[in-house]
């Protein structure tokens, strides 16, 4: 049998693992693929940065698009990131009757359509398990082992670096800053980290969990996004007062609309959860994701979802798929973006707030925050006031009611004589 040839764009954090991989077990993917597994290629930016791993001289290329087009190639790995060049290189690559496997969650939430449709033209595979929660197997169970069932909601934390950061504040008392470096050091970070702390890579892969469950084509543009870097010690505090802990959440769920139809809502932001939620034990750059399916229930998934190491095992196991593909001459599942749902305004979304007020300690004021939330239409349920005169706190966790209505509550509270600050205002999931 011919050796099938891989190319791989990218020697980063996550290519040099998989550099690493396809070649410490090269023989244990022969027999899995029932082929060879050949290296043809590195592509990089830089040929003489430091590495962590040994790529042979011969096999470096500072021309990605020269290796991702050569006819010998089967299958490119593209590790590279962001959308141009990832984007030229990954349709030259199809184009050239290569399969694809890539990690490229921000590409695949802005541009997928035009790679899934290369993709269907060139009769070519593309496969994306690592671009969400790393080595957690996700994808595949939504595209594959829950085709039969109908997916309702998909919430989890699905970013490393900013998951790490919460839980060194919570548990060290970390400063964000310092928590940061740390993730980027430890190679969980994006290139550029505004993704992660700004929730754009979140959001993104919100956008991928969301077209897969609900069979919709869902963009990162669609998806309403907060990050983490309004959240103080404050908030972190606040919640530890709660029995509660800080989590930047994605959640996409199906929602009945006026007229029979479905919606979806996809959002990333904040959230304060129990400590006794499932999602709150989730510590370090660890990732977990719940499913709630029709027929199956509930499912989990956990596990490492950021790091070298964890991404190229997610990024081999496609390897390994469209390989197979590729000696039998088939493919595999494509895209099945077959519902057209209207995405709902963060504004229409339930939700539930714990607000932290800085008030004056005067007779009326919790009979005044109360009105403020009642014209909204917003039930209370439960109110605590905490120490006296200049330093009275209040905290009000609210019954679910709209986003809008939440929020509009808020900007009067913030105009009131009596209330000095607004400390923290957090979305709330599970049971205060
Ligand atoms: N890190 C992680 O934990 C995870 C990352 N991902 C995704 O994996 C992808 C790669 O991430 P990561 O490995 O962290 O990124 P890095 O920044 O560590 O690596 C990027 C690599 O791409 C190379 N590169 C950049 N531009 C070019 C170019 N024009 N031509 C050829 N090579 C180029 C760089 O070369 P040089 O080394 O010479 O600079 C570098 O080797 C991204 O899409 C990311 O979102 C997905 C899941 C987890
Ligand atoms: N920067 C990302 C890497 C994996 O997708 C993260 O922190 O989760």
């Amino acid at each position: 049998m011919r050796p099938l040839k891989v190319a791989v764009l990218g020697c980063g954090s996550v290519g040099s693992q998989v550099v690493r991989l396809l070649t410490e077990q090269a023989g244990d993917l022969a027999a899995r693929v029932g082929a060879p597994v050949e290296l043809a290629g590195v592509a990089v930016r830089r040929l003489d940065a430091p590495r962590e791993v040994d790529v042979p001289q011969a096999l470096l290329t500072t021309d990605a698009l020269a290796l991702a087009r050569r006819d010998d190639v089967d299958v490119v790995v593209e590790v590279i990131g962001g959308i141009e060049p990832a984007r030229s290189l990954i349709l030259a690559a199809l184009e050239s009757g290569a399969s694809v496997v890539t990690a490229n969650k921000a590409l695949l939430a802005e541009d997928g359509a035009t790679l899934f449709e290369a993709a269907e033209k060139a009769g070519r595979d593309l496969y994306y398990e690592a671009a969400v929660a790393g080595a957690i197997p996700i994808l595949r169970p939504l595209r594959e082992s829950l085709a039969g069932d109908r997916v309702t909601k998909v919430m989890g934390i699905v970013n490393g670096t900013t998951n790490y950061i919460l839980d060194k504040m919570d548990t060290h008392g970390s400063g964000f800053d310092e928590a940061l470096a740390e993730a980027q050091e430890l190679g969980y970070a994006e290139a550029d980290p505004t993704a992660d702390v700004e929730g754009f890579d979140a959001a993104a892969k919100a956008a991928i969990l969301a077209s897969l469950a609900f069979h919709s084509r869902v963009t990162a543009n669609d998806v309403h996004r907060e990050g983490i870097s309004d959240v103080t010690a404050a908030d972190v505090a606040s919640a530890k007062a709660m029995g509660s802990v800080v989590k930047l959440l994605a959640i996409a769920e199906l929602r009945a609309v006026p007229g029979g139809d479905e919606a979806v809502s996809a959002r990333v932001h904040p959230v304060m959860i129990p400590r006794s939620h499932p999602l709150a034990s989730v510590r370090e750059a660890f990732n977990a994701v719940f499913v709630e399916s029709e027929a199956a229930g509930e499912l989990m998934f956990y596990g490492r979802g950021a790091g070298g190491a964890p991404t190229a095992s997610a990024v081999l196991g496609d390897l390994v798929t469209v390989a197979r593909n590729r000696i039998q001459d088939t493919t595999g599942a494509g895209e099945s973006a077959y519902a057209d749902r209207q995405v709902l305004p963060m504004g229409e979304t339930i939700t539930r707030y714990h607000v932290s007020l800085d008030v004056a300690d005067k007779a009326g004021v919790l009979a005044a925050v109360a009105t403020a939330f009642a014209e909204h239409d917003v039930s209370i349920q439960t109110v605590r006031q905490e120490g006296r005169d200049a330093d009275a706190q209040l905290v009000v966790v609210s019954h679910q009611a709209t986003d809008a209505q939440l929020a509009a509550t808020v900007e009067v509270l913030r105009g009131m004589d009596i209330v000095r600050d607004v400390t923290s205002v957090m979305r709330v999931e599970g049971e205060l």
